[in-house]
């Protein structure tokens, strides 16, 4: 016993003479990270600067290839990414805009792509997290673009039409889905199930087999619907994890989404957009000059230089009937070799060429 006791204050002196020395390596990190703020400063660049999503994407993963464990990749790249968020808010505090309210899926978007050190203005439509970066208010924006929960895709394509802020990053965050209730609830007990109608439709089966009886309320979002739940006795809400803190609820059943793979991405909008970082990905939209076979001729300089088309989205023009916007994304960067001969191509071909960014591929 004694032994062991001995061996357990042996254990615990070596974690803090390792703890004394993360500190002083951390504030060292810090430190020169304060350096390169004033580097920085000397160069000139504009308030939104100071963050460099290449730099980070560079570091996260090296800090991912190097893991040897015992802590689980996504763990350390974790506390990586926080450590980051201190030093680049002691370089420059920011402000980042996203479609409130607190509490969505688009809030966990911008933790876990800034972490937890900036400043963070919840807007109630995709149209203000714009307008907010547009006007400078806040440094940049974070806003969903592809599948499900808060429904809206097609609406950040179509305002990125007429913004001049490019895309500088991409975060894909698989959905889990939560029955919130209020704290000592039970299932037994819950007569209303709010949530947004994709969150409702993703838990449709589980709602079958649990809660067949309970009345299904279609609410704006999510965040609204854990609100709600909070305020009704009987009632529950389908929601974000995070959700359950900021309206003081509690997960009656987790992870209730019938399809484990879901997921949803979002796109980070910023004044200008990432340099490489060699894993990128170029967002364009496009239009063609000829009605017929305009897809294929703006497509094939792509196939041509051998790049991968990972999307392609049509949108109504708005300027003609019958005209349509493509929305591109291509592996690889604006300034790699390939990308910019495949560009050159394509815009020669495109009556309406505009790139919108070229930003570091989202760590998965
Ligand atoms: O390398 C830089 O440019 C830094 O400012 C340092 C640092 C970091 O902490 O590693 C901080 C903020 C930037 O977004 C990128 C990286």
């Amino acid at each position: 016993m004694a032994d062991d006791n001995g061996n357990l204050e042996g254990r615990r002196q070596r974690i803090d003479a390792i703890d004394a020395e993360l500190q002083a390596l951390l504030n060292e990190r810090a430190r020169l990270a304060g350096e390169i703020a004033e580097i920085k400063r000397a160069e000139g660049v504009g308030e939104a600067g100071f963050y460099r999503p290449e730099r980070e994407a560079q570091v996260l993963r090296s800090v991912r290839e190097r893991n040897q464990g015992p802590l689980p990749d996504d763990e350390v790249v974790r506390l990586f990414r926080e450590i980051m968020s201190a030093c680049l808010a002691l370089e420059r505090p920011l402000t980042v805009a996203f479609l409130g309210p607190e509490g969505t899926f688009t809030e966990a978007a911008l933790d876990r792509h800034f972490g937890q050190s900036v400043a963070r203005a919840p807007m109630g439509s995709i149209g203000e997290v714009f307008r907010e970066v547009e006007a400078g208010t806040a440094h940049y924006g974070v806003v969903p673009v592809e599948n499900s929960t808060e429904g809206v895709v097609t609406h950040t394509l179509d305002r990125f039409v007429r913004s001049p802020l490019a895309i500088c990053g991409e975060v894909v965050l698989r959905i889990h889905q939560q029955l919130l209730a209020r704290p000592g609830a039970d299932l037994a007990g819950i007569q209303r199930v709010y949530s947004h109608q994709q969150s409702l439709a993703q838990c449709r089966e589980w709602l079958d087999t649990h809660l067949p009886e309970a009345e299904r309320v279609a609410m704006a979002s999510n965040a609204e619907a854990a609100r709600q739940a909070a305020d009704e006795e009987g009632a529950a809400a389908i929601a974000a994890a995070a959700a359950a803190d900021h309206y003081e609820l509690a997960v009656l059943a987790a992870n209730i989404e019938d399809e484990p793979d879901n997921t949803t991405r979002f796109l980070v909008i910023g004044p200008e957009e990432a340099g490489p970082s060699g894993a990128d990905k170029t967002t364009l939209v496009v239009s063609g000059r000829n009605r017929s076979g305009t897809l294929q001729a703006l497509l094939a300089p792509v196939a041509a230089h051998g790049l991968n088309l990972t999307r392609v989205e049509s949108r109504p023009s708005r300027q003609a009937v019958w005209e349509y916007l493509f929305f591109l994304d291509i592996e690889g960067h604006r300034q790699d070799p390939a990308v910019a001969a495949a560009l050159a191509e394509l815009e020669a071909e495109a009556s309406f060429y505009r790139i919108l960014g070229s930003y570091p591929q989202a760590a998965t």
